[in-house]
Formats: structure tokens, C-alpha cells, sequence
């Protein structure tokens, strides 16, 4: 089994409703988003173009929440709702004959994380 991810990065502002402490407050944060697929190579030694995988990515996910406050998409925006919310929107263009979605990271500062598998 191989695994292929690409990390990508967006800005955007949230706040944590019902939280009690800082997060509360509307922040933001440059979130690190890493995607991973898993599977078998093609006859090309290829099992899923980092192309195409940055192609969907921007689509589905950065096109929407970069920038964005993302209360308005998501209502309680942890980076557990986040990663979540981020697996729906990938699930379905991220499988192939050889490949499917495995994980999805979402970094809020560089030492705290989520990682997300739909087990
Ligand atoms: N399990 C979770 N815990 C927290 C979340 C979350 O989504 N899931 N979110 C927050 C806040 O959004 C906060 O912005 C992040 O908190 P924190 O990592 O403490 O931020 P710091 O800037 O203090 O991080 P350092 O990298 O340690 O400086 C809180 N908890
Ligand atoms: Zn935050």
C-alpha cells in the first residue's frame, strides 16, 4: 500500500462558540491542511497525480474556506469539525479505481493538530 499528501496552507478567521477561554474571541489562524490517499500504483507507477490532487483540493476546499470566516460554513469551527467537514467535501472526487481518501490533517498553529480517518 502507498500513501500520497500534499500539504497546503489558508488564512482564515473563526471563533469557538459555548468555548470558555481565548478562543471564544474571534482569531485566525494560517491553517497547514496535509491530504493523504491511499492505494496501489498504476501501469504508469503513478496512484494518484499530485496535479489532480491539488486540482481537487482547491476546488472543493481551499476555494471555500480560504479567507473566509468560517463560522458562516461551519457552525462550531474546531479543527475536529474542520477536518471532518473537509473529508465530506474530498470523499467522493478523491476515489478511483487504485485509490481513496486515507487521512486529513488540519494544523491550527504549528504544534496543535487533528487528524482525521473515517475508520
Ligand atoms: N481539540 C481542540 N482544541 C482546541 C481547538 C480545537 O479546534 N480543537 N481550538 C482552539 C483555538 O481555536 C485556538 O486558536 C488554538 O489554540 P492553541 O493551540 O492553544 O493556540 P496557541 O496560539 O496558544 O498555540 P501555540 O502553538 O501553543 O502557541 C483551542 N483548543
Ligand atoms: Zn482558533
Amino acid at each position: 500500500m502507498f500513501y500520497v499528501s500534499k500539504e497546503f496552507l489558508f488564512d482564515a478567521a473563526h471563533n469557538l462558540i459555548s468555548y470558555k477561554g481565548k478562543c471564544e474571541k474571534l482569531h485566525g489562524h494560517t491553517y497547514k491542511l496535509v491530504v493523504t490517499v491511499c492505494g496501489e500504483r498504476d501501469d504508469e507507477g503513478i496512484l494518484l497525480d499530485f496535479l489532480i490532487l491539488k486540482k481537487v483540493v482547491k476546488e472543493k476546499v481551499l476555494n471555500i474556506l480560504d479567507h473566509s470566516y468560517i463560522n458562516e460554513i461551519i457552525p462550531q469551527p474546531s479543527a475536529e469539525n474542520i477536518a471532518e467537514w473537509i473529508w465530506k467535501q474530498l470523499e467522493e472526487d478523491l476515489k478511483g479505481k487504485n485509490y481513496r481518501l486515507y487521512e486529513v490533517k488540519v494544523y491550527e498553529t504549528p504544534t496543535s493538530y487533528v487528524t482525521y480517518r473515517k475508520d
